[in-house]
């Protein structure tokens, strides 16, 4: 086996192409530290459970999907408690800090935290970080104790407040010093685990022993690697609510149409996986996918053959759909992200005057955000199982030394999985893998890919198998013309193309 480390990145390698992108631990830069025997040993719940602790060497393919010859592949490493711990019971100063936006489950996370060091490791000095980074460094704390957080995954939103931009990495360095914290847990998005590896970093290079460990959070599914994340089940069984008001509302008027707007800023999971739930949706429109509206293969042809068809639809977009189509706003949140133009009230105006221009046909169209009202409810049963996964695997890992890491499903299987390949790229739906096949194939709408501007004419099309960038789920039907590939314009995809 070879061993190699890049500041935030060990690398194991082995036989038959086995690779383990393993997270950093305390001893990678203080030597010597003194093991304790994990607490969990003689826990009266736990000490039934033959095995329960996880073998050093337990490690998870990120690949379950494997050919006759294909080398192993890259690895996480297993997350769950260990036989010896790094920190004493009564040694452990954590905190918790949740930033970026609200998604459902936080309180969750942050209740199972607390839970989870008290009850199973004997921790009792826990601290929550008010408001987000800023609140390190420009906030009081709040004492979390397993009963201040005891009811708390019954409510929405965090119990903690939460932030976007204050990232000020030397003062919150200086705080989590100065306060004598040793373990962060840091619970948020893309932007969120950026700033936790920066933060990590500093700590490394000050040498302090302090495990930092993030949780990742994002109702947009946008973090790769990870099979979903926390509150994603709950986004998309609460859409249903809005998705069956617009159905109800564009069926009972004549030629009715019900839009429904979706979180989703550059990932559109939430749209596609509301509209694969729901059935009554007859079009869905997502960042991935750019759409155009006039022409042959548009959304309006669409519209009318399906108003004509049916005498109602259902259409659902994602906020960061067709962006490309609106005039830019040019101006971000305070932590950097593109500010959207709502593209659900363009589009309604958009449908509104087509249809009344020419008195093309008489219609009642009724428009629905319920975005916000999603992301702030609690989290369902499923989330909160998942939710609780995650703490206890985060907690586990920072007792058992580890540091710069998430705590992440991976194939259905609890792992660290390091900060660089969280923050490396964003998850997006691929739209051409089987999944988006999926959709188009139970709405039945135009893919975009061609354009009546482009000449294209449907019995120009020859079909294609593809391959998405990361090497799964071939076998998607793709379109070329004339041996040319159709114009993708925006989309940012690697395709492998093999003739039948
Ligand atoms: N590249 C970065 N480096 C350091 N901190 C960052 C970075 N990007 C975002 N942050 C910080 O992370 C926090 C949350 O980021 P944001 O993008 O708003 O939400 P999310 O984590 O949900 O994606 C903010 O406080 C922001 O300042
Ligand atoms: O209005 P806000 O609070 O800035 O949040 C809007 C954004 O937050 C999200 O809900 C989640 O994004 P993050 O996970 O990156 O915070 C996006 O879907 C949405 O675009
Ligand atoms: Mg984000």
């Amino acid at each position: 086996m070879g061993s190699q480390s890049n500041h935030q990145m060990k690398v194991v390698t082995g036989e038959y192409g086995y690779v383990l992108e393993d997270v950093p631990h305390l001893t990678d830069y203080i030597p010597d530290l003194p093991t304790y025997p994990n607490p969990l040993r003689s826990n009266p719940a736990y000490s039934v459970v033959k095995q329960y602790f996880v073998d050093m060497d337990d490690s998870v393919p990120q690949k379950v999907v494997v050919h006759k010859d294909t080398p192993r592949g890259v690895h996480f490493r297993r997350a769950g408690p260990r036989q010896k711990v790094y920190f004493a019971s009564d040694e452990v100063h954590a905190c918790i800090v949740t930033c970026g936006g609200l998604c459902p489950g936080l309180n969750t996370v942050i209740r199972e935290i607390v839970h989870s060091l008290d009850y199973m490791y004997g921790v009792n000095k826990v601290l929550g970080i008010d408001g987000g980074y800023r609140g390190f460094y420009a906030k009081n704390t709040i004492t979390l104790t397993p009963k201040v957080v005891n009811d708390i995954h019954k409510r929405g939103g965090t119990i903690l407040g939460t932030s976007r931009g204050g990232h000020d990495t030397m003062k919150i360095v200086d705080s989590i010093q100065d306060r004598g914290i040793n373990q962060v847990y840091i619970i948020g998005g893309d932007g969120t685990q950026k700033g936790a590896a920066v933060i990590f970093e500093e700590i490394r290079k000050r040498g302090l022993k302090v495990a930092v460990a993030g949780i990742p959070k994002t109702i947009d599914n946008d973090i790769p690697v990870i099979d979903r994340s926390f509150g994603f089940d709950t986004a998309v069984e609460e859409a249903q609510r809005a998705i069956n008001a617009a159905h109800v509302e564009a069926e009972s008027a004549e030629n009715g149409i019900g839009v429904v707007k979706l979180m989703g800023r550059y990932s559109g999971f939430i749209a596609m996986y509301a509209t694969l739930a729901s059935r009554d949706v007859d079009c869905c429109l997502i960042p991935e996918s750019p759409f155009y509206l006039e022409g042959k293969g548009g959304l309006f042809e669409y519209i009318e053959k399906t108003l004509k068809e049916n005498g109602h639809m259902v259409i659902v977009i994602a906020e960061g759909a067709g962006q490309e189509l609106l005039a830019a706003k040019n101006e971000e949140d305070a932590s950097g992200n593109k500010l959207l133009q709502d593209v659900g009230l363009w589009i309604s105006q958009k449908i509104k005057e087509h249809f009344a221009k020419k008195n093309k046909m008489p219609i009642t169209l009724k428009y629905i955000d319920p975005t916000y009202m999603i992301r702030a409810i609690p989290s369902n049963g499923s989330d909160n199982v998942y939710c609780t996964l995650l703490a206890q695997s985060a907690v586990h890992g920072a007792m058992a030394g580890f540091t710069g890491f998430t705590s992440g499903l991976v194939n259905g299987r609890q792992t660290y999985i390091p900060f660089n390949r969280i923050t490396e790229k964003q998850n997006k739906v691929v739209i051409t893998d089987r999944m988006w096949a999926r959709l188009l194939a139970s709405t039945n709408q135009p893919s975009f890919l061609g354009s009546k501007e482009d000449g294209v004419e449907d019995n120009e099309v020859e079909d294609y198998e593809v391959e998405s960038e990361d090497g799964e789920n071939p076998g998607t039907l793709f379109k070329v013309i004339d041996g040319r590939m159709p114009r993708l314009r925006a989309v940012n995809l690697f395709v492998k193309v093999y003739i039948y």
